[in-house]
Formats: C-alpha cells, sequence, structure tokens
C-alpha cells in the first residue's frame, strides 16, 4: 500500500536521506529504527507530504503521489509532543477534522464516542487538554488521528516522553488498536526494544541509508550485517575466520557449512550460554540485576561475554565459573 523507491532528500545541501526504498504492506506495523539525527523524522515528513524528495518515487496504493502536497494526501501524523488546540474539549478536539471535512453531528458523535472508548479515555470527553497527564494528552492526539478512517497513520516517537511503563502501556494498546482497525502504521523510534516488540517488519536506518531490514526475529537472531547486530545489541559478537567450513575463533571450532572462506564474526546469544559454578572457564567481572534475570559479565580466555542468567544461585565478582556454549552459532560475513 505504500512505497518508496529510492528516494533521497538533502537539507542544507547535506544528504539526509540516500537512495531509500522500501514498501508496506496493508495491516503492517513497519518501525524505521535508528540513531538520533538519521533521518527518520524525515523520511516520516517525505511520506506525508511535508517535504518534497529530490530523487525517487512515492507511491499509495499504486498510485505516484510524489508532487502531491500534504493536504492533498492527507496522512495524520503523531508527534512526540501531543498538539492538541487548548482551547477545545477532548471531545472537541477529536471532533475538529470531522467538522472541517463535512461530516454531519451525528456521525461525528459515533465516531468520536467509539474512539474515546477504544482508547480508554470516555470519562475524559469534556475535559480541557491542559487538564491531562501526558499519557492522557497523547491517547487524545491519537484519536484525534485516527479519527478521519485513513488506513495508514505515522508515528513519530510518540511514546517518547512518557514514562517506561505508561510507554509500554501505551505501544501495546496502540499495537492491539493496530491489529483491531488493520491499520497501517509507519511508526519511528530509536528504542530497539519497543521495536521490537511492537513491530511487524523493522526498516534500520543509518545516516540516512537502509541499513537492513526484516522482521524483529530476523534483525535479531539472524542479522546480515554486523553493524546490525551491534545496533540490535543481539548478543556477544567474537571475530574469527572461516576456513573449509570451520569457523575458528578464541573461543574455540564452531560448524560453518557454506559460509565463505575468511574474517567472519560469530553470534552468540546471551542466553545461550550455560553458566554453573566451578573452578576452570571463565571468570566473572561483572554482574547486573535485571529482576527475572541478570546478565553476568564472564572474561574466557580474554574474550568478554555477556550472559544471560536465569539461575539466581550466589554468584560474585571475582569468582570463576565453567561455561558452556552452544555447539552451533550463527556467522556474519560482511
Ligand atoms: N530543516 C532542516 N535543515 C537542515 N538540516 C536539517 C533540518 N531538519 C533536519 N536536519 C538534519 O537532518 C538530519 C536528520 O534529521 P531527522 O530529524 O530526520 O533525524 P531523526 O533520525 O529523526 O533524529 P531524532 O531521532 O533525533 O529526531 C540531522 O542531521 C538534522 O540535523
Amino acid at each position: 500500500m505504500l512505497e518508496l523507491v529510492n528516494v533521497s532528500k538533502k537539507l542544507n545541501r547535506q544528504p539526509v536521506i540516500q537512495s531509500v526504498s522500501f514498501r508496506t504492506p496493508k495491516g503492517c506495523f513497519h518501525t524505521i529504527l535508528g540513531d538520533s539525527g538519521t533521518g527518520k523524522t524525515t523520511l516520516l515528513k517525505l511520506i506525508a507530504g511535508l517535504e518534497k524528495p529530490e530523487e525517487g518515487r512515492i507511491l499509495l496504493e499504486g498510485r505516484d503521489v510524489t508532487a502531491v502536497p500534504a493536504e492533498g494526501r492527507r496522512i495524520p501524523m503523531i508527534f512526540q509532543q501531543p498538539l492538541l488546540f487548548p482551547h477545545l474539549t477532548v471531545y472537541q478536539n477529536i471532533a475538529f477534522g470531522l467538522e472541517t471535512v463535512g461530516w454531519d453531528r451525528g456521525k461525528i458523535g459515533e465516531q468520536v464516542k467509539a474512539l474515546l472508548a477504544v482508547l480508554q479515555i470516555s470519562e475524559l470527553e469534556c475535559r480541557m487538554p491542559g487538564t491531562l497527564s501526558g499519557g492522557q494528552q497523547q491517547r487524545v492526539s491519537i484519536a484525534r488521528a485516527l479519527a478521519p478512517g485513513s488506513s495508514l497513520v505515522l508515528m513519530d516517537e510518540p511514546f517518547s516522553s512518557l514514562d517506561p511503563s505508561l510507554r509500554r502501556e501505551l505501544g501495546q494498546q496502540v499495537k492491539t488498536l493496530q491489529r483491531q482497525m488493520n491499520l497501517t502504521v509507519i511508526f519511528v523510534t530509536h528504542d530497539v526494544t519497543e521495536a521490537l516488540q511492537l513491530s511487524d517488519e523493522i526498516l534500520l536506518l543509518k545516516e540516512g541509508k537502509v541499513l537492513e531490514s526484516g522482521t524483529p526475529k530476523e534483525l535479531y537472531e539472524r542479522p546480515k550485517k554486523r553493524a546490525t547486530a551491534r545496533f540490535m545489541e543481539a548478543g556477544n559478537l567474537v571475530e574469527g575466520s572461516v576456513a573449509q567450513e570451520v569457523f575458528h575463533c578464541a573461543l574455540g571450532r564452531f560448524p560453518a557449512e557454506g559460509i565463505p572462506e575468511g574474517p567472519a564474526t560469530g553470534l552468540i546469544p546471551e542466553r545461550g550460554i550455560v553458566m554453573t559454578p566451578g573452578d576452570a572457564g571463565g571468570r566473572v567481572t561483572d554482574i547486573r540485576y535485571m529482576g527475572k534475570s541478570r546478565r553476568v559479565k564472564v572474561l574466557v580466555d580474554d574474550i568478554p561475554l555477556w550472559i544471560d542468567d536465569n539461575f539466581h544461585g550466589d554468584l560474585s565478582v571475582g569468582q570463576t565459573v565453567e561455561i558452556e556454549l552452544p555447539r552451533r552459532i550463527y556467522l556474519i560475513v560482511s
């Protein structure tokens, strides 16, 4: 339903978006993930028609809208800070866009009440925005953006000003809403965990270019590039090389069938390593308590390995432990 083909954009004569292509099917929660300043907001503005690309094409439902301005595309966008009219009630804020396009009063009432109910803010209908919490205001902005019934919605870090538990709650609520209404959402974030939890597809952007794209599982467990594995904090990366279908590294030898000869990086998930008390193998150098598990850093032959440890027995920094690595590890060659 949404497609970008080799889209490029310069701002202040600097390339900000460079030949970006992707396709978002209908009903997909598609996240644009990347560091600050990497061009995520610019990409959303290009989709909304708030910026015009120098090169490339933007297609909506197969129609080329590259030259169509924002007013002609009418794609709702939700920003980090809720932008509500301060002098209108919650109801009036949500109804506003519907009145301007000529909906009749009965239909507006039904739509506003339905959205208030879905977002669990029916009791706020008559309140003024200034009397609401940040999370409540953001719920109202989401209701207002969804009101005209667009099947495509753009969201630019919509939860980043909220505290972590509210952020998770609202994220899950938006995800449920997106599924129920079969919305196509283009969601911008720099938060890897948020992207992994909410997305159907992730586009990883780096310095204005697509570094890699795929499902959360693909990018986290089977990244094609080292840079992706690093960004996703996918696990322990161990350098080595492949010779005759065997990967050699400081931690030992691992099968590497079908992998080309030469340098490679092994990816060992933190939860893929078993650690038991013992007097050989590794030395604990750091312990971070995470609640359900703990992250333990162990030096094995001078290689630091992070381990996700569910065994909550006594453990202290400086202690020696035995380490069991998986028999097979995933290898990255680019
Ligand atoms: N109007 C502008 N004029 C000149 N440069 C700009 C303009 N807007 C953004 N930029 C630059 O373009 C680059 C990309 O900015 P953009 O806001 O798209 O990044 P982002 O990934 O959304 O960042 P963040 O996560 O910090 O919001 C940055 O280097 C930024 O300084």
